[in-house]
């Protein structure tokens, strides 16, 4: 196997060619029909790398979202497929994409979704729960100090704040240890310190923990978090950068910008 991406300080390696956590080989999706047909994206072919953090940016209706919601068998796709790990989820029935969800993926969206009426701890591991899972005790202790959560177990998300209850999202998308997390906007809802300690605890849990996270973010400063910056236009991968920084991706979606269109 060849290693191409760059030598990093972190405790696990860069993966070679075929070591991806999900793929999508020359996906398409259309919305719409006639003159209010949307190409959302345009023949994508991409590989999401096995313990790492990968971010996903582009200008605002790029397919940024749409591709997110195809790579996890969210959103069904037109033409293409989707592997997470080595299954196959296109085609799935649905059933079986309800399993495959349930089991190898997790999810962080910008409304952090829990529930009200359970405790932090209750909601970190319903999804377990519904699945008739016990949880591995001392990953589940792993995973609520890497949030920095224990204080906080017995609280319900009303008596936490935006970025604590974030953080009850994240503990909960990492508890089953998911073959990879899609996080669409984690932080949009988040003032700029919740919004880092957030990130942060992303980043710990790729570092420390060997996770998968792709994340769809408008924030360049987000992205730097990454490992590596995947760029979306017009439905169609079109760069890629490895150790990102704010001002580097920044720089980079200043050449998407149309005139009088913010790249968002
Ligand atoms: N359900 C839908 N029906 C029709 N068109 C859609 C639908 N969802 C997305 N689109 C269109 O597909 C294109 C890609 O949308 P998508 O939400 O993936 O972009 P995005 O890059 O995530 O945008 P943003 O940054 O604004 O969230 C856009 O032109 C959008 O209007």
């Amino acid at each position: 196997m060849t290693n191409t991406a760059p030598p990093t300080a972190d405790a696990h390696p860069a993966p070679g060619a075929g070591d991806f956590a999900a793929r999508a080989h020359q996906v398409a999706k259309v919305y719409g029909h006639g003159d209010a047909q949307v190409v959302a994206l345009d023949g994508v072919t991409v590989g999401i790398p096995r313990g790492r953090f990968t971010a996903i940016m582009g200008p605002s209706g790029s397919g940024k979202s749409t591709l997110m919601h195809c790579m996890a068998g969210l959103d069904s796709v037109d033409s293409g497929q989707v592997f997470i790990g080595d299954t196959q989820v296109t085609g799935l029935k649905d059933k079986h994409l309800t399993r495959l969800r349930r089991d190898k993926v997790g999810f962080v969206f910008q409304a952090f979704n829990l529930v009200p009426t359970l405790t932090a701890l209750e909601n970190i591991t319903l999804p377990m729960d519904i699945a008739g899972r016990k949880p591995d005790r001392q990953w589940l202790d792993q995973v609520i100090d890497t949030v920095g959560l224990r204080p906080r177990l017995k609280h319900r998300p009303t008596e936490l704040s935006g970025g604590q209850q974030q953080r009850v999202a994240c503990a909960r998308a990492l508890a089953s240890r998911p073959e990879i997390i899609f996080a669409d906007e984690p932080t949009g809802n988040l003032d700029s310190r919740s919004g880092a300690e957030v990130l942060g605890f992303l980043r710990d849990s790729v570092r420390r923990m060997g996770q998968t996270i792709v994340m769809v973010t408008h924030d360049p400063t987000a992205a730097a978090y990454a490992d590596q910056v995947l760029f979306l236009t017009d439905g169609q991968i079109v760069d890629t950068m490895t150790e990102p920084t704010a001002e580097r991706v920044l720089e980079r979606m200043k050449g998407f910008e149309l005139p009088g269109v913010g790249a968002r």
